[in-house]
């Protein structure tokens, strides 16, 4: 049984977005907004018969935002770097020990069929849903790992592969998690795609649901850091969408898998790191061709010459 950390963080209503963009970017397996507002509104028109004290001094001045941290050898690591940067941001926070089944059970209601490009709709495996003529459908079950489409970092990507991705290419997605954008990759007509991920609950889900879209001949999935196991090879397209400091790192192998004239797609990088990335990204002898954005996050796209 996989176990999970829930971090809770009271923060003021305009330090919302800030907590939200530093549990993502620390690797959140998900992010829950809870306003205590709404809930009390819910009881007061009589749909509850009672409410805690708490949730009435809260309501209409605070919100509180949810992370999952899946309980792992890197969490005490990560707990510190967490805590240091919602020093300023956080009134109170609490945390509690979930299980898998409760998590599962949590986010599957909100999950919904969405459209993220002009082609591309995410929808979630138990949802019905008539694709229109045209329209690519990846239907996906993420289970514990990060990517079910809706995240603006995975978007970016989604969109930028599919203005990328001709037919025929070499592709590698580092940083994997739900699989989503190998198994985009490979429907919109990738040649092979090899996905990789640091976490096991990720090459699993992964797996299945490059099964469930039926590339699982198209895409095979590593357990890996980075690009480290990938020595000979020689892509079109590598995707990222992890962390600036994670593509920092990624870049000297990216630009070592790439051939002449193949692309990377850097997301996952919050506006104030962009600088950083695209100086890395340039160092390792890569050219800027072009940058998407959405809300606070920033995705490159740099080319091997
Ligand atoms: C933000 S999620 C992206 C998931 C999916 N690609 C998407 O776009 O929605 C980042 C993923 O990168 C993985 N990851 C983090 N560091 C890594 C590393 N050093 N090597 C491989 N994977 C890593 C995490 O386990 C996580 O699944």
């Amino acid at each position: 049984m996989n176990r999970w950390l829930e971090i809770a963080v009271t923060t003021a209503q305009e330090q919302v977005d800030a907590v939200a963009d530093v549990f993502n970017e620390m690797g959140s397996g998900g992010v829950v907004i809870e306003d205590p507002a709404l809930i009390l509104d819910f009881v007061q028109k009589g749909n509850a018969e009672t409410v805690a004290p708490s949730l009435k001094e809260s309501a209409g001045e605070e919100l509180i935002v949810k992370g999952y941290f899946f309980c792992d050898c890197s969490l005490s690591d990560r707990l510190e770097e967490l805590s240091r940067r919602l020093a300023d941001l956080a009134k109170f926070w609490r945390t509690r020990e979930i299980k898998d089944e409760d998590w599962a059970n949590t986010w599957r209601v909100y999950y919904k069929p969405v459209q993220v490009s002009k082609r591309l709709t995410v929808k979630p495996a138990w949802e019905k849903y008539a694709a229109r003529p045209g329209e690519i459908v990846i239907e996906l079950d993420p289970g514990m790992a990060f990517g079910c489409g809706t995240h603006a970092t995975t978007a970016m990507c989604l969109a930028l592969l599919e203005d990328l991705v001709q037919g025929g290419e070499v592709v590698y997605d580092v940083g994997t998690g739900s699989g989503i954008l190998s198994v985009a990759a490979a429907l919109l007509g990738a040649r092979q795609v090899t996905a990789v991920d640091i976490e096991e609950p990720a090459v699993r889900a992964a797996r299945e649901n490059a099964k469930r879209n039926g590339v699982a001949d198209k895409v095979t999935v590593v357990r890996g850091n980075l690009l480290d196991n990938l020595v000979d090879s020689r892509a079109d397209l590598v995707v990222a969408n992890i962390i600036a400091d994670v593509i920092i790192l990624l870049a000297p192998d990216a630009a070592r898998v790439l051939k002449p004239g193949g692309h990377l797609i850097a997301s996952g990088i919050i506006r104030e790191r962009a600088g950083e990335v695209r100086r890395a990204l340039r160092g390792a002898g890569l050219e800027p061709e072009r940058e998407v954005t959405e809300g606070e996050w920033v995705a490159l796209v740099y080319r091997k010459v």
